[in-house]
This record gives structure tokens, sequence and C-alpha cells, in this order.
């Protein structure tokens, strides 16, 4: 056996929710195989509830103290030999990370509470302390580099021969999207590019001529620097009108946002859409909330968490004003029906990726109070991204739902790396406390850009680092060649952003070598129909994106032609040369711990991990010249193809297969192709004892691995499991461990 050095190491994050549940029965199978390869896998833990305690060391006794694992990671990035597993983790709001909190005080950890106010001098430490937690806080850190997602052919032949369910469109349909035609960032944005490296200063200039800086950023030469805003009064008009519009067509009501990722903007959005909804509550009891410590921005949750406090006389006058507002407002999609959980409980609950397009999927239609799906407006303000959503709207309503069975594929180049664009403008987002003006002066005082602000307008710059954007037009049209595929950039020319992008794209596509690729720009509502009209001929175009509609669109056609994103292969090549391979496009679908609590059915589909780790291992053996890695990689390939051929996908029903039984077949097949290759017949021997006992026993394994479900599951944790229990949990066949142990 080769002995692992320092380079053959392939790091897995351990995450949350379901993936880490799914990681705890994958990951010894895993480990049993690449040893074979002197291949070391090693775990690092960035979930939420680790996050927390690296935080809070000075709280935490010697044995209860973790490692800044996140910091570590992000230093890795810059290691050519980078080679990480990205599973995907809780982007915390602030209500996720309250209960994450309570969860580790109740364990024994003396984290401190998360100040809802920080007054004292130790409260904002500590606030700040957990703003590095909150929302999408690991992913800029670790992706150093432009992001490739695709469908790969194997998962792409799956869904044709097993194609998930898509409802039908109705061309009555009264679903649509709406967003602000005014006042938003779309259309307050202003860009420029530097021509030298200086310090701009962000300065708020008020009324009385005052100047405030508000922050200061140093740029580099040719990086794109955006600035925006959004008016406060502008929104809630917009919110008004949109309630009435569906209040007098009987169409129900939704919002979309992405608090988590755009932490700072989006939990601003979502609380001014709490106070119009309800707006004769906040109007009414507005003293009393403010006393209470009541954040909009955190939902209704924080209503009904706050009054619990007041005599329960006053809880009830508040909940029967709360119901007031029901009965003249229009219809609100709801989360969970049965427990009353609307779209506005919070913030968190419903992210715009994923959610229009589980909506788009199933005809346009959200669950609504009844427990029934109906049409819905999607309220979405920002109509920059909103617009693409509408357009595929429209077609879905002409041409019917898209046929998984038929129809090509939209793969995403996308520009991400160094926190490029609006995802990377959290420390650069402000709501303005007064009246005045928001301006961006370079060091030698002169106005690059400036907008005139109202109090409660949410202003925000944005940064694109030249490198970044060299790195993305490489990687585009390095996959355009390689899958033989044309790829269009979608630079919208009304955007003051997209034209700054434009210029560096056409001189940076003059470095390479483009002849005979078909390569066009064009803007966001042409580029999603061109892109749908040559998908329902079954052609791929290659999306080559920004940021936002990078994740939005790697959500958005994954989910129409595989069903879910989590079966995409997500490689982010890092700009040092390393590589970090994500597990899907997904989240950690919360839904799913609560089936394996309830009944012990882990519906997780792993398929992401399956793609990683073959490439992850594969560019490990490249690059090591371990010609072990390469042939499991290459098996594992296979085992995945026949993993989906025979359809050992975890199902959704408890009592039929599970997570764990997906994993059985995968290690099941993986050894079965390594016992069969001829290429090292060593590694061959020594995995053919396992392939005969795994196939030997098969039924007997099944068997094990059902016998548990159907009762309720205890992994002694929701943010912080106890990983004994989730061990005893997810690996309860002995056969399957004792067979993994004996290779
Ligand atoms: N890369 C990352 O780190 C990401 C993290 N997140 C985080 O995930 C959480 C939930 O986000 P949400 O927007 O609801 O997105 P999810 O992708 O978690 O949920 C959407 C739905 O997709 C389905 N799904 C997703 N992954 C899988 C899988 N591997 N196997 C089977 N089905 C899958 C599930 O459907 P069903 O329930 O019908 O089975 C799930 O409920 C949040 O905390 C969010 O911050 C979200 C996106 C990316
Ligand atoms: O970081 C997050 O919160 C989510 C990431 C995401 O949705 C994506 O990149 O597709
Ligand atoms: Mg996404």
């Amino acid at each position: 056996m080769t002995t692992p050095t320092p380079n053959q190491k392939i790091i897995y994050t351990l995450t949350d929710e379901a993936p880490y549940l799914a990681t705890g029965s994958l990951l010894p199978i895993v480990r049993a195989f690449t040893s074979a390869a002197g291949v070391e896998v090693e775990t690092s833990d960035i979930s939420v509830a680790a996050r927390i305690l690296a935080a809070f060391p000075e709280k935490l006794t010697d044995d209860q103290k973790v490692p800044d694992t996140l910091a570590e990671l992000g230093e890795l990035t810059l290691d050519p030999n980078a080679n990480i597993i990205k599973l995907p983790n809780i982007s915390a709001s602030i209500p996720q990370l309250k209960a994450a909190i309570a969860e580790l005080q109740a364990q024994g950890y003396d984290v401190p509470n998360y100040p809802d106010e920080a007054v004292t001098e130790e409260e904002k430490a500590i606030q700040a302390n957990y703003s590095k937690i909150l929302g999408s806080a690991v992913n800029p850190v670790l992706r150093q580099g432009n992001s490739d997602r695709r469908a790969p052919p194997a998962v792409k032949a799956f869904a044709r021969k097993f194609p998930h369910s898509m409802g039908k469109w109705s061309k009555a349909s009264r679903s649509h999207a709406d967003y602000m035609r005014g006042g938003d960032f779309f259309s307050s944005e202003q860009s420029v590019t530097m021509t030298d490296a200086d310090e701009v200063r962000i300065e708020f200039v008020g009324q009385n001529s005052n100047v405030e800086v508000k922050k200061s950023l140093k740029l580099e030469a040719a990086e794109v620097l955006d600035s925006m805003f959004m008016s406060a009064k502008a929104l809630d008009a917009f919110f008004e009108r949109t309630l009435q519009e569906c209040k007098e067509d009987g169409v129900m009501w939704s919002l979309h946002v992405k608090a988590t990722m755009m932490k700072v903007s989006h939990p601003i959005v979502f609380g001014h859409a709490v106070r119009v909804f309800y707006r004769e509550v906040f109007e009414k009891y507005g003293e009393l909330f403010e006393q209470l410590g009541v954040n909009p921005n955190n939902g209704m949750a924080s209503v009904y968490d706050k009054i619990k406090t007041l005599p329960q006389s006053q809880q009830e006058e508040i909940e029967e004003a709360i119901h007031a507002c029901y009965e003249h407002r229009p219809e609100m999609a709801m989360v969970d029906s049965v427990k009353g959980i609307t779209n506005l409980h919070i913030p968190s609950d419903v992210i715009v990726d994923a959610s229009m397009p589980a909506m788009i999927r199933s005809s346009g239609q959200m669950w609504g109070r009844d427990g029934k799906i109906k049409d819905t407006k999607a309220v979405m303000p920002e109509s920059t991204y909103a617009r693409i959503y509408q357009e595929m709207i429209n077609f879905c309503r002409t041409n019917g739902a898209f046929d998984p069975t038929t129809m090509g594929s939209v793969p995403n180049v996308g520009l991400m790396a160094m926190k490029a664009e609006e995802y990377g403008s959290h420390d650069k987002t402000f709501e303005m406390k007064e009246d005045g003006v928001m301006r961006v002066v370079k060091s030698d005082g002169t106005v690059l850009m400036q907008h005139n602000v109202e109090k409660g307008d949410i202003w925000r710059a944005c940064q694109t680092k030249d490198a970044a954007v060299r790195d993305w037009v490489k990687l585009a049209v390095t996959r355009s060649r390689q899958s033989d595929t044309p790829a269009i950039f979608w630079l919208d020319a009304e955007r003051a952003h997209d034209r700054q992008l434009r210029l560096k794209v056409e001189e940076y596509l003059k470095e390479h070598d483009t002849a005979g690729l078909d390569l066009r720009i064009m803007g966001y509502n042409r580029a999603i129909r061109t892109s749908m009209e040559r998908m329902i001929r079954g052609k791929d175009t290659i999306s080559v994106t920004g940021n936002v509609l990078r994740d939005y669109l790697t959500d958005l056609f994954p989910i129409m032609e595989l069903g879910t994103s989590a079966k995409m292969l997500s490689i982010v090549p890092m700009l040092a040369g390393g590589g970090m391979y994500e597990t899907g496009a997904g989240g950690s679908a919360p839904k799913h711990v609560q089936q394996v609590l309830e009944e012990n059915h882990l519906r997780w589909d792993s398929l992401g991990e399956f793609l990683a780790l073959a490439v992850s291992i594969e560019e490990l053996g490249i690059k090591n010249d371990n010609a072990q890695a390469k042939l499991l990689a290459k098996a594992l390939d296979a085992a995945t193809g026949k993993l989906l051929e025979n359809n050992k996908s975890p199902s959704r029903k408890v009592g039929e297969l599970d997570n764990r039984g997906s994993h059985f077949y995968l290690a099941m097949y993986w050894a079965q192709e390594l016992a069969a290759q001829t290429e090292d017949t060593a590694l061959s021997a020594r995995f053919a004892p396992l392939a005969k006992s795994l196939t030997e026993n098969e039924e007997k394994i099944i068997a094990e691995l059902s016998a548990v479900q159907g009762q309720p599951a205890d992994i002694g944790g929701y943010y912080h499991p106890d990983m004994a229990k989730v061990d005893a949990v997810m690996r309860p066949s002995e056969t399957l461990n004792s067979a993994l142990s004996s290779l």
C-alpha cells in the first residue's frame, strides 16, 4: 500500500442537517476505498455549530474548544494542492443562529446569547463575532475560483430514463413574477472600472453638509466598482401595490428573496414586506414592539417570540390584530400550512434560487393556507434578476411544462471568484439613517459615483476583480471547446455594471483561440429565451453569467432538467491551482432531517457527493501521478453510472431504499468495478473479496438497513448532533460494516 504524502489528501467537509447525516454513512465507505490508493480523507467541521464554538474559545473549557476550521480551509484554498469536497451547509438567518446557540447552551457550552441590540462594548464585540457566522459565511471564504456546474451525461441519461414529475402548465395560469419598475437597485446602478489602483472612500453627506466616511476601500487597477440603492418609499409602495392587486384578482401573494446570501440587504427588504403586510399591527403596536425588541427583518416569528413576555390578554389582543390583517390582505403562500407557517414567518424559509424553480416545476403554483396549491404572484423586488423568471413563466404558459425526457441542458460558467459582485457587498451595504448623498470618492477627491438618498434607503457597493473576470472568460472558452457547446455571456446592455464587464469580455476573448466556437453576448431576457428555445429542441447552451445569475440558474435549469440541483457536478477550479468540488447546488434540506427524526428514513440523494468525489480523486491522481487513484476514480464513475441505470437512488417514502441503501449499492458496484478491472492486479485482488461479500449479502444488508425504518431516530441534537448517535443511526447494518472493515 502506498503511504499518503501530504499532497495525497482530500478534505471532506462536515456540514449540517441532511448532508451531515449522509456523511455519517458515506464517509466510512469512501475512506475504506481511498486508503487502498494511499489517499487520505481528512474531515473539516464547518457546521454552523462548530463555527459558533470556534468564535468563543474564551467561553469554553479546554476539552470543548474547537479549531477555527473555516479560517484553516480559507488558507488552504491558496495552496495549489488544495483538494476540498464541500457539502452544502446552513447559511443561518438570525432565528436559525439563535436556535443553534440555544442548543449548544443546553448541551453545556457557555456561548453567549445573540444580542438583538448591542449597546455595551461587550455586546458589540459579541454581535461582531456572530455577524461573521451569519448568512452565507462559508462559501465566500472558500470559493477562491469561478464556478463550473453541469449535469454529467450519465445523470442526464438517468433523467431521460426515469423522468421526475413535472406539473402541467395551463394557458389560463395567472401566476407571474412581479418586480419594481423604478426605485430599485437596477434603476440606480452606476459602475466604473478603475484605471489605477486607489483607496476610495464611501461617504455620506448629510443635509448639514457634514461628511461621514462609511468605509475606505482599497481597489486594484482594472477592478470594477458598482454602486446602487433601493428606495424604501418605492419598495413599500411596490409591496402595497402587489398586495392590492392580489386581493382584487384573487391571486395568492408570495415573496422570494435571498436573505441568506444577501445577508444585509435582503433581510431589510423582507422586514419592509412584513411591515407593509401587517401594517395595522405595526401602526398600533409599533412602540410596544420597539420596547420588546421585535425586529421585523427576522419575520413574524420575532413578533410571536417577543410578545411571549406580555400578559396573556395582551398577547391575545395582538394575535387577534394579526388575524384581522388576514381578513383584508390577499391569501399568502405557506411554508407549512399544517403548522400555520407563512411566507413571512422567517426570512430563510423561502430562498429564491430554490423556491422559484420549485414553483415553476409545480405548474407555477405554491401552497395556500388550506393545503391546496394555487396560482401565485411571485414578488421579487429587484428587477435586475426577477425578469428571467417571468420569461420562463411566459415560456411555460405558451409551450407547456418542460419535458425531462427530451430537453437539452443549460450548464453554467459563473463569475464567482474573489467575492464577485453583489454576493460580496455585505460590508459595503448601508441602511440610510437620514436623507443626504452617498458618494464614492477617489483619494484625489474626484467623485466617482453618487446618489441622492432618503432615510431608510438601502445603498450598496459591489466589487469585481479583474483577475476573476479574466479567469471566468478563460473557463467559458475552455468549457465551450471541451463540450463542443455554444456559450452565451449573459450581459445586459441596460445595466451599467454589465457594460463595463462586456468591455473586458471582448478584450479577454482575444487571448484565446475561439475559432469555430459559437460564443455570443446577450441581454438576460434574450439569453434565457434563446436557451429555452434550444433546450426544448434537445440542444445544450452554456450560460456564462455573473454571480447572482450563477446561483439562480444553477437551481432553475437543473430543477427542470433533473428534478433537483443536487445531481449536478459542481467544480470550482481555484485561481491558485487547487480544486474545490461542491456537492450539487442544492442546500441542506431541513425537511429531510425531520423525516429521519420521525421515521428514520433519509431521502437525501448523495449523487452530488459521488460525482464530486470522482473528480476530486481523479485530480489528485493526475497531480500526484497516482495510477491507483486514477483507477479508483474511473471505477467510481462507472459505479455511479450503474447505480443510476439500476435506479438505486434513494426514494422519498419510508420503508423503501433510502440514502444508506443507495450508499451500499455504490460500495458494491464500486468494489465490483475495481475487482473486474485488469489494469492493476493488486488493486483487483484487494477488492475482489469485498465485491464478493457485498454481492452475496445484498439481500441481508438491504434487510438490515430497512429494518430500522419506520420508527423515530435519535441523533442527539439538530445543529450539534452527537457523533456516536449519528454513527449508530447511519450505519445500522452489521454485515456491511464488517465487510468494509475487513478491506
Ligand atoms: N452550497 C450551500 O452551502 C447551500 C446551502 N443552502 C442552505 O440549505 C438550506 C435550505 O435551503 P433551500 O433553499 O430550502 O434549498 P434546498 O436545496 O435544501 O431545498 C430544496 C429542496 O430540494 C431538494 N433537495 C436538495 N438537495 C437534495 C438532495 N441531495 N437529495 C434530495 N433532494 C434534495 C429537497 O426537496 P424535497 O424536500 O422535496 O425532497 C429540498 O427540500 C438553507 O439553510 C440554505 O442556506 C442552500 C443552497 C446551497
Ligand atoms: O452560500 C449559500 O448560502 C448558498 C449558495 C448557493 O445557493 C449557491 O451557490 O448556489
Ligand atoms: Mg444556489
